[in-house]
């Protein structure tokens, strides 16, 4: 048995910075992991997708070069292994960095292994007994795979094998039509891939206003992406040009052939092979670690961070627990998860960016709202820039002017929500958004015109 002052399970995004802090505070930690150090974002998420993201924008930007006045000479080309080295490469020196990190702090091992509690203070990983009298888990998620007829007699794709996959394919037939799905899909077109995106509800990403599912469907189409909503009953199975896959939907064929299928219909916490019944640590029907607003699980010094507690399923969520636990445990602070605005990015071209409750949510809620849109061909630095598609909107309280939230699916919308994001962490109320003096040319210089034709829905 190894004694140590933690325990961390996990070397995703909240694990190696509480490490850091842990051992900075003079205690000796062992961190575990069983794969590739980084977790999710570094390896099989946010940094190899957000790399081929940008070749896909090169792609698209070299065929749209007339439009600039340039002309090339030739048709380009995409080099699918080049790109894929590239986007690799970006998670090998991430994942390389992050090792170098962990290795580089005084008192902190790195064991390499699956961890699993052998008891409430006591972690197993292979013969090696660990202790620790606290203990955080930062275990993650991985890609959920519906229980669809014949899925097990077809080959398919998920976020972790695709984004190692050196080959355009002929046809992607993506399941889920939400933040993996989209981003794939638009991805995949532009590298010359056939795409089709099944989604099981009645519009693409569901959780957002019905202007902005409206939009982003009309931006993938026009770029000759096939969407098909309402699919129900799902199945496939093997097919002579890959695989066939069934749908009843409401409009289209009832079956696709596609040369390979994606499955991105959502993700499951890592939370099934940790033995957490033996350590008392509860968990939710959908196996997520239940937690109180401080990230403490149901079990006394242990506490679970990032994905795999259900309560964000971002990099900045998982890092923003880690925030919370090393400030309550070593700074003597009083923060909950509960005080978080969340703010997130769908990153397709032009990016959604996202903060706050959307329009349906705050009307749900009971909220007296006043809503104020503006389409970006209407917006100075889209026009200039050659890139109009989408729109911005913010929503605000009637009563009070607090900000409840706001988008931009627009050029530059990812960075530019940071405005709102920011204002609104600060608690000003939406006139003093409507009276800074903002930078032109940009996308975040409108908000004051937008505010001041604010109007109710
Ligand atoms: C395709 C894709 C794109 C994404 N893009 C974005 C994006 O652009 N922006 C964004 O904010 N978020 C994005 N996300 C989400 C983001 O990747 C996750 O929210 C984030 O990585 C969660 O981090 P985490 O710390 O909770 O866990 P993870 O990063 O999942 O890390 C958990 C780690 O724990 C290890 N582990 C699990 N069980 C054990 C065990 N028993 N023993 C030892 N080790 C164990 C795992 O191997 C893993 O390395 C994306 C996700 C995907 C799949
Ligand atoms: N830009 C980003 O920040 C980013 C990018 C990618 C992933 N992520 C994270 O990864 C997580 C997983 O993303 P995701 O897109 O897989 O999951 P998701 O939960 O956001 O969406 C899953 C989609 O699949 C659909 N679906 C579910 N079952 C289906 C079925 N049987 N048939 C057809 N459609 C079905 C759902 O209706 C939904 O639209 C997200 O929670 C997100 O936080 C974030």
């Amino acid at each position: 048995m190894k004694d140590f002052d933690a325990i961390i399970v996990g070397t995703g995004q909240a694990g190696p910075p509480l490490a850091g802090r842990l051992t900075a505070a003079g205690m000796s930690v062992a961190i575990i992991e069983r794969k590739h150090v980084g977790g999710t974002c570094v390896n099989t998420g946010c940094m190899p997708t957000k790399a081929l993201v940008a070749s896909a924008y090169a792609a698209h930007l070299t065929r749209r070069a007339s439009d600039f006045g340039i002309e090339l000479e030739g048709v380009p080309t995409v080099d699918m292994p080049k790109v894929m080295a590239r986007s690799h490469q970006v998670t090998l020196n991430a994942r390389k960095n992050n090792r170098d990190w962990l290795q580089s702090m005084e008192k902190c091992r790195l064991i390499e292994g699956h961890a699993r509690f052998e008891s409430r203070h006591v972690i197993r990983v292979g013969e090696e007994l660990l202790r620790a009298p606290r203990i955080f888990l930062n275990v993650g998620g991985r890609a959920a795979i519906p229980d669809f007829p014949g899925v097990d007699q077809v080959p398919y794709l998920t976020n972790s094998s695709i984004v190692l996959l050196e080959r355009v394919p002929r046809h992607l037939v993506i399941v889920g039509g939400s933040y993996i799905g989209l981003e794939f899909a638009q991805m995949y077109r532009r590298f010359g891939a056939e795409v089709t995106v099944i989604e099981k509800g009645e519009r693409l990403i569901g959780r957002e206003d019905h202007d902005v599912s409206d939009a982003i469907r009309e931006i993938l189409e026009a770029e000759g992406i096939q969407v098909r909503i309402g699919a129900e009953c799902i199945r496939l199975e093997p097919h002579p040009d890959g695989v066939a896959v069934g749908v009843d939907c409401s409009e289209g064929a009832p079956t696709i052939i596609g040369s390979d299928v994606l499955m991105a219909t959502g993700r499951r916490p890592n939370t099934d092979d940790l033995g957490l019944d033996t350590a008392g640590v509860e968990v939710d029907d959908h196996g997520y670690i239940k937690i109180g607003d401080d990230l403490a699980t149901t079990a006394e010094g242990i506490w679970a961070l990032g994905d795999c507690n259900g309560k964000g399923a971002f990099t900045h969520t998982a890092y923003n627990d880690f925030e919370i636990v090393a400030a309550n445990l070593l700074d003597g602070e009083d923060r909950r998860v509960s005080d978080r605005i969340l703010g997130y990015a769908l990153y397709i071209d032009p990016p959604l960016g996202r903060v706050g409750m959307t329009e349906a949510q705050a009307l749900k809620a009971g909220k007296k709202v006043l809503v104020g849109r503006r389409p970006m061909s209407r917006v100075g630095r889209a026009i200039e820039k050659g890139e109009t598609q989408g729109f911005m909107k913010i929503v605000a309280d009637a009563d009070t002017r607090q900000i409840l939230g706001a988008a931009i699916l627009g050029t530059g919308g990812d960075e530019a929500i940071h405005g709102v994001l920011d204002i609104m962490n600060a608690g000003a109320t939406v006139d003093a958004l409507r009276w800074a003096v903002p930078i032109h040319p940009t996308v975040s210089e409108l908000w004051p015109t937008v505010i001041s034709e604010m109007s109710p829905p």
